[in-house]
């Protein structure tokens, strides 16, 4: 279970961003966080694992104060994805054992290389292990940041809009793979994403927000043509085809 309280935000010299943010989320969720450019939602979610120390508030994990680790412990906890992808010249399996690194002590082991190795087999990136990351796609090298997240063997996923990049087939197969964690309860993740009928699809918790605000947060129910309108100003309407749901823009 992780839990926000309060959290408040402002950058440098501007006006503040977070505005009181409070909800929780139990073990096992797969959260979509949902609102418009500049709402607030990257800004979340640094504050979460103190990639940005947040003015009040705190961001309790299992009982302990994620704001009062240190870089290295709250690496083993939670595991960032951030909407832009380095470009540098490392191969793929160089950088998805990079995520080994807070555990690392003389080297890495053998349980670091099995870790890497399942990690880069559930996302089907094995076969480019020892290609460079500046040689790829820029949705290829997107999947190769969330493999290097996985094999922190995070408790906390954080991702921001992962998908970004994607074609339609590598959509579906990386949040499918991060739901199927999150159905395993291995791991609890949230996913900043701007497709609502991706997030309709995988995630079971939503929280939409609104000029650093939390709008509305719970169920799919959340997301109805009110929510929409409020939060996107246009028209919406969510339908219900064969038990799923879908958002069909007037
Ligand atoms: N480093 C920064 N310095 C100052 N202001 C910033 C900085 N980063 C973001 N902001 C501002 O904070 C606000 C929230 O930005 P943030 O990136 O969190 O929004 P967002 O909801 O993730 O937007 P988007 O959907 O466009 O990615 C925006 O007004 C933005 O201009």
């Amino acid at each position: 279970m992780i839990e926000i309280k309060d959290l408040r935000y402002h950058y440098q010299g501007g006006p503040e961003i977070l505005k009181s943010i409070s909800f929780r989320l139990e073990e096992g969720r797969f959260l979509a966080i949902l609102g418009n450019n500049g709402a607030g939602k990257s800004t979340m979610l640094k504050c979460f694992n103190k990639i940005i120390f947040p003015d009040s508030g705190s961001v309790v994990m299992d009982g302990e104060e994620i704001l009062n680790l240190s870089a290295k412990e709250v690496a083993k906890r939670i595991a960032f994805v951030a909407q832009t992808v380095p470009n540098n010249q490392i191969t793929v399996h160089d950088m998805v054992m990079l995520g080994r690194r807070p555990y690392m002590r003389w080297g890495f082991t053998q349980e670091d290389h099995k870790i890497v190795h399942e990690v880069m087999e559930s996302l089907h990136l094995l076969h480019m292990r020892g290609r460079f990351l500046n040689e790829l796609s820029g949705g290829e090298r997107q999947k190769v940041m969330l493999a290097r997240a996985l094999a922190q063997q995070p408790k906390i996923l954080l991702l921001d809009e992962p998908t970004s990049s994607l074609d339609l087939k590598n959509q579906y197969q990386v949040l499918q793979a991060v739901k199927d964690i999150c159905g395993n309860g291995q791991i609890t993740a949230m996913v900043v994403i701007h497709d609502l009928n991706l997030a309709l699809r995988f995630c079971d918790r939503f929280l939409l927000l609104q000029n650093g605000e939390v709008c509305r947060y719970g169920k799919q129910e959340v997301l109805d043509r009110k929510a929409i309108w409020e939060v996107y100003g246009v028209h919406g309407e969510v339908l219900d085809i064969q038990g799923r749901k879908i958002v069909m823009v007037d």
